[in-house]
């Protein structure tokens, strides 16, 4: 089997890889995540994904190589990972209370080609108050997380409802992936 090589930092995508029964490696692209704000959000984690898979190109040139970006959409607005409290405490306020989409794109380069796609989900929120916001914030679970929080730990409290792929909202929608896989011949099917 070709050697594969999850190009992430993430220990939660690294979990949600080992679902899949497969030997792979991990390689952190540490890959520059800016980019121009006229990106619609689908072409943003598709671009990030994609650039992530071609610092560990560089590598592991012979590997199938897998790359991945989440970020949170609210109101037209894209949401990172916050780089401080209160920019953590702005995104869980604009959050409150109502519907945000979470988009993850994947990039997927094996010896043929590279290809991308996108996941979206929508989670809804409950109404927050300050009290919520800063004991949340005070357990520390936002700062590396697209949005200010993670549904995977505390922040389950915070949501109410979702629709779309749970484990794409943690940062690798498994499922799709799986069949991307498949398709590429990287994982026989079981009988
Ligand atoms: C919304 C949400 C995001 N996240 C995480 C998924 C991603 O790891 C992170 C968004 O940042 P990313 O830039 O997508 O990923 P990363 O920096 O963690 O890892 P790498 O670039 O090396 O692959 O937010 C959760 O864990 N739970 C959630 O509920």
């Amino acid at each position: 089997m070709d050697h594969l090589v999850l190009a992430s930092a993430s220990p939660r995508r690294k979990e949600i890889l080992q679902k899949l029964n497969i030997p792979f490696t991990t390689f952190s692209s540490n890959a520059d995540e800016t980019l121009p704000s006229n990106l619609s959000p689908s072409e943003f984690v598709k671009t990030l994904a994609l650039r992530k898979v071609k610092v560990a190109i560089e590598h592991y040139p012979h590997a199938v190589i897998i790359g991945a970006d989440t970020v949170v959409v609210s109101d037209d607005i894209i949401l990172g990972k916050p780089k401080n409290m209160t920019e953590a405490k702005h995104m869980l306020k604009q959050l409150s209370g109502r519907i945000h989409s979470v988009y993850t794109g994947v990039a997927i380069k094996d010896k043929n080609k590279t290809e991308a796609f996108y996941e979206k989900t929508d989670v809804e929120f409950w109404e927050l108050t300050e009290t919520d916001i800063d004991q949340y914030i005070m357990s520390g679970e936002p700062f590396d997380k697209a949005g200010a929080y993670g549904i995977q730990g505390l922040g389950a409290l915070l949501v109410k409802s979702i629709n779309g792929d749970y484990y794409s909202v943690v940062g690798l929608p498994i499922s799709r992936l799986y069949r991307a896989l498949l398709n590429i011949g990287l994982i026989i099917p079981p009988n």
